[in-house]
């Protein structure tokens, strides 16, 4: 049986900020994605990494989508996805965050290989979206050298991946897979659905009990790919950061839908800076 995930999960993560700190100590998140069709996707992702408190977002896009990013989101640094100092830039980031809205084109494969390529074992990647069916279409694009993989699918994605219908996706079955998929093990499932699991590197299954229908609307899985790379940027790749994350997600939905028919990604984004401060502020009184 799985465990389900608990609002004490998030005053065990989220960290008061010390004084004598700076950006640098709150995690550098690079996200790759957002073709000339998707480029609401990257920038949903970019709001989700920004308002749980990334140090420093860069995005990797389309050049088309650097007028409305930088409108929507001046703290978000720009390089165009065809820059030759991408590598470079890949290198210096504790997390890189690729697939929102990264498309399945040429260019797109080309992206994946120069993550691949450049990714170390500092590193955490987290996959989500295009990159997911790209992995699917081929395996040599999961970039198995990053120290820590975490895999955001949701349920028609984990079946393009891992070959299991819908139906077969039981806890075993996808346990299963994730160690065919990534038999060193370094690696975390988000398997999301209307009850998101989480599947740990150690075979550990947990199931996130909150979260609401208004929350189905395109782009909040988006925003879940940057809650995530936000999080793990500050609070470390641990599985509790990752769970955190995806907890912080749902209970930030929950609340809007309390008086919204629909929950908006970026209305989600936007109420998180003050529900972590008050779980950091419930841990300062402890
Ligand atoms: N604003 C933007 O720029 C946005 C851009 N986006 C970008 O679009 C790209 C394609 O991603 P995608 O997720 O939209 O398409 P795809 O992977 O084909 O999945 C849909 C298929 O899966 C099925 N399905 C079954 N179970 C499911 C489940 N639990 N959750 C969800 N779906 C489920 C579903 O079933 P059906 O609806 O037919 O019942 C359907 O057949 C990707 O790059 C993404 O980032 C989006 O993020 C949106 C906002
Ligand atoms: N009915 C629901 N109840 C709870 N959460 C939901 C529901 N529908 C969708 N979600 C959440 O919304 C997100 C949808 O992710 P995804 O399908 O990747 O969206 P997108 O690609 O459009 O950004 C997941 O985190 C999922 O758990
Ligand atoms: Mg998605």
């Amino acid at each position: 049986m799985p465990t389900e995930i608990s609002e004490k999960i998030l005053s065990e993560v989220i960290k008061t900020r010390k004084s004598a700190t700076h950006k640098g100590n709150y995690g550098r998140i690079l996200l790759i994605g957002g073709s000339d069709n998707y480029g609401g996707a990257i920038i949903m992702a970019t709001e989700g990494a920004i308002n749980v408190g990334a140090g420093l977002t860069a995005v990797a896009t389309h050049s088309v989508n650097l007028t409305a990013l930088h409108a929507r989101d001046p703290e978000a640094m720009f390089i165009d996805w065809h820059d030759k100092g991408l590598p470079a830039l890949i290198k210096k980031m504790d997390v890189i965050v690729c697939g929102p809205g990264l498309g399945m084109s040429t260019m797109a494969q080309q992206l994946l290989k120069i993550l691949k390529e450049n990714v170390t074992a500092k590193q955490t990647v987290v996959l989500d979206a295009s990159a997911l069916d790209l992995v699917a279409q081929d395996k040599n694009f999961l970039p198995s050298n990053a120290g820590h993989l975490v895999l955001t699918p949701h349920q028609m994605e984990w079946q393009r991946v891992s070959q299991l219908r819908i139906p077969f996706q039981t806890d075993q079955a996808n346990l299963t897979a994730l160690k065919q998929l990534v038999p060193q093990g370094n690696v975390t499932l988000i398997l999301k659905s209307n009850h998101t699991h989480v599947y740990g590197e150690d075979g550990s299954v947990f199931i996130n009990p909150i979260g609401n229908p208004g929350m189905a609307t395109g782009g909040m899985g988006d925003t879940l790919a940057g809650i995530v790379g936000g999080m793990i940027a500050q609070f470390g790749p641990d599985l509790k950061t990752i769970l955190a994350a995806v907890y912080l997600h749902s209970y930030a939905g929950d609340q809007l839908y309390e008086d919204n028919y629909v929950v908006k990604p970026t209305a989600l984004s936007q109420s998180l800076p003050k529900i972590m401060k008050k779980y950091a502020t419930s841990l300062e009184k402890c």
